[in-house]
């Protein structure tokens, strides 16, 4: 199973960070990230109950530092914000999904929820590799913090033990940009090449890459490269 933890960015009220400790231990998970929260007081405590570990041993950082460490980063949105993913073309995920993605991955996986009052910002959504949406009635879609980060858990409790390494950010960059000069070598429009690039980071991290496909890709487009060298210099040769 990855490392998974569940992040809150900027929690407004104390007893919600408290009711997330206590639904994460519920289904066994203890990697808790606080960006930039409310005060923490007896109200989480009481709110935590048993899982008052959970709490305490929660870290504190930003989301850069959060989503530089993370192998694979997952927004969750309720459906008010399901137009973002629309607007920028991003499909979003059930849990149950997620972790159907997830299953026999190996390596940080990082849950982001967002604010009581306004959620996540779109380029807080943009920048994850994965939306993850819970389905919920039309007439009230939107759950309160600690039951969406509950449901969560619920489903990605169950996952298999991970065998494959997932790719980091920095494998995964370094393959972006390696397609990156593979289209100026094959002279792909450069009018195009940036739209190309953020479809391909996209879908690298919709498919949650492992370090051997990683290999795989580079090595398949190192041989093209070879063939187009290869070409070029028959070329020169006639
Ligand atoms: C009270 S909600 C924020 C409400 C905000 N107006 C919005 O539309 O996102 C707090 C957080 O709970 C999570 N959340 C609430 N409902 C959700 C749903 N249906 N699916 C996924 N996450 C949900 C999201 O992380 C959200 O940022």
């Amino acid at each position: 199973m990855p490392e998974i933890e569940i992040v809150l960015v900027q929690p407004l009220y104390e007893g919600n960070i408290g009711f997330t400790a206590r639904a994460m231990k519920n289904f066994g998970f203890t990697r808790l990230v606080l960006v930039d929260p409310c005060e923490i007081g007896d109200d989480a405590i009481a709110r935590a109950s048993h899982a008052r570990d959970v709490l305490e041993n929660a870290e504190r950082m930003s989301l850069r530092e959060v989503y530089d460490r993370s192998d694979l980063v997952v927004a969750t949105t309720g459906e008010l914000s399901k137009s973002v993913c629309t607007s920028m073309r991003m499909p979003y995920y059930r849990p149950s999904e997620i972790g159907s993605i997830l299953e026999g991955a190996d390596g940080r996986v990082s849950i982001l929820f967002g604010r009581e009052n306004w959620g996540l910002n779109n380029e807080e959504v943009s920048r994850a590799d994965l939306i993850c949406t819970i389905p919920t009635s039309e007439i009230y879609p939107i759950l309160n913090l600690s039951h969406a980060v509950a449901i969560v858990c619920s489903e990605l409790a169950a996952i298999p033990r991970g065998t494959y390494r997932l790719a980091g950010k920095i494998e995964r960059e370094a393959l972006i940009e390696h397609f990156g000069s593979f289209l100026e070598r094959i002279e792909h429009p450069e009018h195009k090449r940036s739209n190309t690039l953020l479809m391909m980071r996209r879908i690298f991290g919709r498919t949650a890459l492992t370090t051997r496909e990683v290999s795989t890709l580079h090595g398949l487009l190192r041989r093209a490269e070879w063939h187009l060298d290869h070409r070029d210099t028959e070329n020169d040769n006639i």
